[in-house]
């Protein structure tokens, strides 16, 4: 499981661990390995340009001290002082020890377009808003330059706890983070400014509390999760999922939905509405009825919405039922809040940006920009488990604990129908007796690397996606 950490709770874990050290150390162990991740970068140390950018916090304390090592090997390196009379001052002296030479902000840009590698310190978990002028201007020296960039903890200018970027922030090729990671590495839009992230033990684990703020499952994490059936299992045993989706305008979502919900590890799939001729022509192990969902026959979990239109009653049927239920599409706009928040069987929703926008009443952009807040948001307002849909897909319980967020996917999912596969799977592993909360991130999980795997750089069908969960199992059982 990798795991991230809330700024405060960084804070308090750090000076627990500080109390035990000698003065210093931490930042030590913090620069040692910055040094290391810049000179893997460059390939080689001795003679190459290395230019830091630094602020007058820690972060550019860091930065220095690692300067200090890579001019100790031979590098020629240049520190561009963003606030001079308060810059960390024993990092100072220790990169001038070193042959370290500082430059003033006035010559930035001539300095920094002749660098092999910018290091960017100017600022860490400290940092409010976007980055001030003068810090904005040197990151745009940067970008110009086209050199690599490796940051230092974060990205300067990102939102440490949230993963917003609200005005300039340096865009790295490279991350290096100190102890654990921070929300912003791993949710959009912060994370694709973070290029790849390198997380430098500190020994901050021993201190930091066991449940953390966000966590993204990993292949070992799936795996424990996947339904086996056992020697015991008949298809009921493995659970059936119901699927209420498709209408007269809208058949391929109900097929799509089904195709995803055959690869989630439910034993048998049952599907009502008005298009089970379409989907018994494509799947014919199909339980079709085209009766109501309270006349289906029993199942563990249902999905209700993908291609739906406007039919409420079904919507409302499936709400009522005392079994998990996952909304999606055109189900979240018809579903009632106040019978959603009165089940007592789990609920997972799973809107994209702007199914989550019209639901809180907000702008697309709003969501966008602000993924972490807005799924809280909704998981609260309607007592459900909500997986919002994105380059990053959060998974958040209404309870609130631990988020989830889930990267295996690729642009390529950005695919009319895509969703469909994933509520089908999801609702599916919902029927295998997983919690909302591992439904959805293993859902999410398997059809991000399902993406990957029919896509592999190409253009893609929903239906290419759902064909290739069974791939992704494999990949994830297999690892
Ligand atoms: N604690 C530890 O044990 C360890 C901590 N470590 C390191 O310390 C870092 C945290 O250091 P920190 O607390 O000094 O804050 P930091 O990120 O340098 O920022 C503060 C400075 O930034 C400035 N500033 C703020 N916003 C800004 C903006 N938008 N644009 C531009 N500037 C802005 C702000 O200026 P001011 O408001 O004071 O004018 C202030 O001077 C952490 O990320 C990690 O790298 C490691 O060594 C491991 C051990
Ligand atoms: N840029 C992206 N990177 C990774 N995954 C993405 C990206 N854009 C969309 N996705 C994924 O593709 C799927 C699209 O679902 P959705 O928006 O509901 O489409 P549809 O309604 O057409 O089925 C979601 O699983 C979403 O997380
Ligand atoms: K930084």
């Amino acid at each position: 499981m990798r795991t991230a950490y809330s700024v405060e709770t960084v804070r308090t874990a750090e000076r627990a661990l500080m109390a035990r050290l000698p003065e210093g150390a931490l930042m030590q162990r913090a620069a040692a390995g910055l040094a290391v991740a810049c000179a893997e970068l460059l390939g080689r140390v001795y003679g190459s340009r290395i230019v830091l950018l630094v602020g007058s916090g820690d972060n550019g304390g860091d930065a220095l001290y690692a300067g200090a090592r890579l001019a100790r090997r031979g590098a020629g390196v240049a520190a561009v002082l963003l606030a001079p009379e308060r810059t960390h001052a024993g990092g100072l002296a220790a990169f001038r020890r070193a042959g370290g030479r500082t430059v003033d902000p006035a010559d930035g840009e001539e300095t920094v377009l002749r660098a092999d590698l910018v290091v960017d310190g100017i600022v860490g978990i400290g940092g409010t808003g976007g980055l001030r002028p003068d810090a904005e201007r040197l990151a745009g020296f940067a970008a110009e330059a086209r050199v690599p960039v490796v940051a230092v903890d974060l990205p300067s200018g990102v939102e440490a706890d949230t993963g917003e970027v609200r005005g300039a922030a340096v865009r790295a090729d490279l991350t290096v983070t100190f102890g654990t990671h921070k929300p912003a590495l791993l949710i959009d839009p912060a994370r694709e400014y973070a290029g790849s992230v390198r997380l430098v033990d500190i020994g901050l684990g021993d201190v930091l509390p066991e449940e953390p703020g966000l966590e993204a499952l990993q292949h070992v994490d799936v795996a424990a999760l996947l339904p086996v059936p056992g020697a015991e299992s008949d298809k009921y045993r493995r659970g059936v999922v119901g699927i209420a989706a498709g209408s007269a305008r809208y058949p391929g979502a109900a097929v799509l939905a089904v195709a995803g919900a055959l690869r989630g590890g439910a034993g048998a799939v049952r599907y009502v509405g008005p298009a089970a001729d379409a989907v018994i022509a494509r799947f014919p192990e199909v339980l079709v009825s085209d009766q109501g969902p309270k006349h289906a026959g029993r199942v563990q979990a249902w999905v209700v919405g993908p291609g739906a239109g406007d039919d409420a009653s079904v919507v409302g049927e499936v709400v009522s039922a005392d079994v998990p239920v996952l909304i999606d599409a055109d189900g979240l706009r018809l579903a009632d809040r106040d019978a959603v928040r009165a089940r007592t069987a789990p609920t997972l929703m799973t809107p994209h940006a702007g199914e989550a926008a019209a639901l809180l009443g907000v702008a697309r952009e709003e969501v966008e920009g602000a993924r972490l807040a807005s799924a809280r948001e909704l998981a609260a307002r309607y007592g459900a488990t909500v997986l919002l849909k994105g380059s990053t897909t959060l998974i958040a319980d209404a309870a609130g604990g631990a988020v989830r967020v889930n990267s295996t996917g690729t642009g390529w999912l950005a695919t009319a129908g895509s969703g469909d596969v994933l509520s089908g799977l999801a609702g599916s592993l919902l029927a295998a007796g997983l919690s909302a909360l591992d439904a959805g991130s293993v859902a999410a999980y398997l059809h991000g690397l399902a993406g990957r795997l029919a896509s592999d750089g190409a253009p893609v069908g929903a239906h290419d996606v759902a064909e290739a969960v069974v791939r992704a199992w494999r990949d994830v059982r297999d690892q």
